[in-house]
């Protein structure tokens, strides 16, 4: 293990952070015997990175590295090059726009509007209102892998979930179709061009008219190492909301990104209404966003990749 490698960051920022029962991370390492292993105590990992919030992490270790480099460097190649885009045509897309994996890589979000067919994206949000009837819903503060994740704050958040899999034998017809569609072609596009090699986890959220919201929050640490697949690497968002309009809120706000070096925003705020058919797909290590107060049910189909 490297200093820079993610672990070693996350333990001496929670060193830095004031946990009085952790020994100083060694800044030298060229002191060290070449088989010393950093043991910091005997407990496990969990109980170390409790000391310090998601939101500190993320700032320390952005100060450390740019984090959209960081992602970027889970591209197979550099894409935003002059040399890189005469190639575009051996990229060999299934359903990503060029256009749309260019901007992935280089502000590390895109959007795209109408990948599946009308009839399914139709069919799938009846479906998602009748399971909603049926109570199949479950508060995602209160489903038991979010509570044990350390670094969620279940008061952050006020949707409802499924967890759905593509190889389940009881998905509703159309959302069988929408899952095929990930697993298919969306994953094969990204897999193609970003180092992909762990599962995919696919949630389908509900968020309430009564102003239901998900505070700014990133979905994983960024990360370049082609091996570990503890973060999730790729968020794809497909919307599932028939005639939303202006006033009925539950925009998804992507927050532009600070230069570590000059603390200036690089880019602004975006906001992303949740349209039927509309899919946002972001590089999870890199990308702060939240969803605004919705004033209309509202569904989501979310895909982690790892
Ligand atoms: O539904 C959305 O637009 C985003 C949801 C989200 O950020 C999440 O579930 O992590
Ligand atoms: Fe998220």
């Amino acid at each position: 293990m490297t200093d820079t490698s993610l672990e070693a960051q996350i333990l001496k920022a929670a060193a830095k952070s004031g946990a009085d029962d952790l020994p100083d991370f060694p800044d030298d390492q060229s002191d060290l015997p070449s088989d010393y292993e950093y043991v910091p105590n005997d407990d496990d990992d969990e109980e170390i990175i409790e000391d310090i919030t998601e939101s500190d992490l993320l700032k320390y270790l952005d100060q450390q590295r740019d984090p959209l480099q960081v992602v970027q460097r889970l591209f197979y190649h550099e894409i935003n090059t002059l040399s890189a885009q005469k190639h575009e045509h051996d990229w060999k897309l299934k359903c990503i726009p060029n256009r749309c994996m260019e901007e992935l890589y280089g502000q590390g979000w895109t959007q795209m509007d109408y990948l599946l067919d009308l009839d399914t994206l139709k069919g799938a949000n009846q479906e998602a209102v009748h399971m909603l009837k049926e109570g199949k819903f479950v508060p995602a503060g209160r489903v038991k892998d979010v509570e044990d994740d350390p670094f969620r704050d279940n008061n952050a958040r006020d949707d409802a979930i499924i967890w759905m899999d593509p190889a389940a034998n009881d998905n509703p017809p159309f959302f069988q179709k929408v899952l095929d569609f990930y697993s298919g072609p969306l994953h094969d596009d990204l897999s193609s061009m970003i180092r992909l090699n762990g599962k995919t986890e696919y949630q389908l959220a509900y968020y309430h008219p009564n102003n239901a919201r998900y505070e700014r929050h990133r979905d994983a640490l960024p990360t370049d190492d082609p091996e570990d697949t503890n973060q999730r690497r790729v968020t794809a968002i497909l919307y599932l909301n028939a005639n939303w309009t202006n006033g009925d809120g539950g925009e998804l706000k992507i927050h532009g990104h600070e230069n570590a070096d000059t603390g200036l925003e690089d880019s602004a705020d975006r906001y992303v209404h949740p349209l039927l058919g509309r899919m946002v797909i972001f590089m999870s290590g890199v990308t702060d966003h939240e969803v605004c107060p919705a004033k209309k049910e509202r569904f989501a189909l979310t895909a982690w990749m790892r």
